[in-house]
């Protein structure tokens, strides 16, 4: 039985005020609305995670991810955060390779690779984050384009830690615009991706990994989307901020 998880990413939004706001806002409607065994995973701003932490411990489903990490392991890189420091801050998960941070950051399939490599021996569970652009979807072969973010990034694991990676679906021309892929679109994908997995590491393997769905969801959307058969949960962007929204998306999973 898959992890059912619902992850909401607030990118570089909110000040510490209205973190702390958001976090208590969404604690409190979560315990006394959500009564599933959704896993409910925030990725604010790293220098909130501590301080956020704490407005969690009366939360048990609730868990914290970095929206990002080194993929270096210490030493002289100023103004980078090592996948050893969020585990010693005890943050569980860490996105890596959003589509964000791989166009304005340059982030390759390689370098995602290391960044994985190092949150798995930390500890940290990476939330591996894929997808195509719309040029992509209208002029090349899409799923062949996402398949090999996966092979050059993940397939270097051994099957016990893929088994610690969870992955996320978004396809770029969903994120931030309103235009939701399709349940059949983001289903189409969500199989495919799975039978890649099955094909390097058997389907017991594959049948186990979460894989989410990124871009425009909304409570409105969620779902349509959640309740087809390989969308095991969601990875929202703007529809996170709200509390009653997200709230009710983490109810539609
Ligand atoms: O990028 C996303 C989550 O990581 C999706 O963002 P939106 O939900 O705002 O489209």
């Amino acid at each position: 039985m898959r992890k059912k998880i619902v992850a909401g990413n607030w990118k570089m939004n909110k000040v510490l005020d209205e973190a702390v706001a958001l976090t208590s806002e969404l604690v409190n409607m979560a315990n006394d609305e959500v009564q599933s065994d959704v896993k409910v995973i925030l990725c604010p701003p790293s220098i909130y995670l501590t301080t956020i932490k704490k407005y969690l411990e009366s939360a048990p489903n609730f868990a914290l991810a970095a929206q990002n990490c080194s993929d270096k392991v210490s030493g002289a890189y100023t103004g980078e955060i090592s996948a050893q420091m969020l585990q010693s801050i005890g943050v569980e998960y860490v996105l890596v390779g959003h589509s964000e941070r791989r166009q304005y950051f340059n982030e390759s399939n390689a370098v995602l690779a290391e960044k994985v490599n190092t949150a798995l021996a930390n500890g940290v569970s990476p939330i591996f984050c894929c997808g195509e652009s719309l040029d992509q979807r209208q002029n090349e072969d899409y799923i062949g384009f996402v398949k090999n973010q996966i092979t050059e990034s993940l397939f270097h694991l051994s099957e016990e830690q893929l088994l610690s990676v969870i992955i996320a679906y978004e396809p770029i021309w969903a994120i931030g615009t309103g235009l939701t892929a399709s349940a059949e679109q983001a289903q189409e994908m969500h199989a495919s991706l799975r039978q890649h997995i099955a094909s390097k590491y058997g389907a017991d393997i594959a049948e186990e990994i979460s894989i989410l769905y990124g871009g425009s969801v909304t409570a409105a959307s969620a779902a349509e989307l959640f309740s087809s058969p390989d969308i095991d949960g969601g990875l929202v962007g703007g529809a996170s901020l709200k509390s009653r929204e997200f709230t009710n998306i983490i109810k539609a999973r």
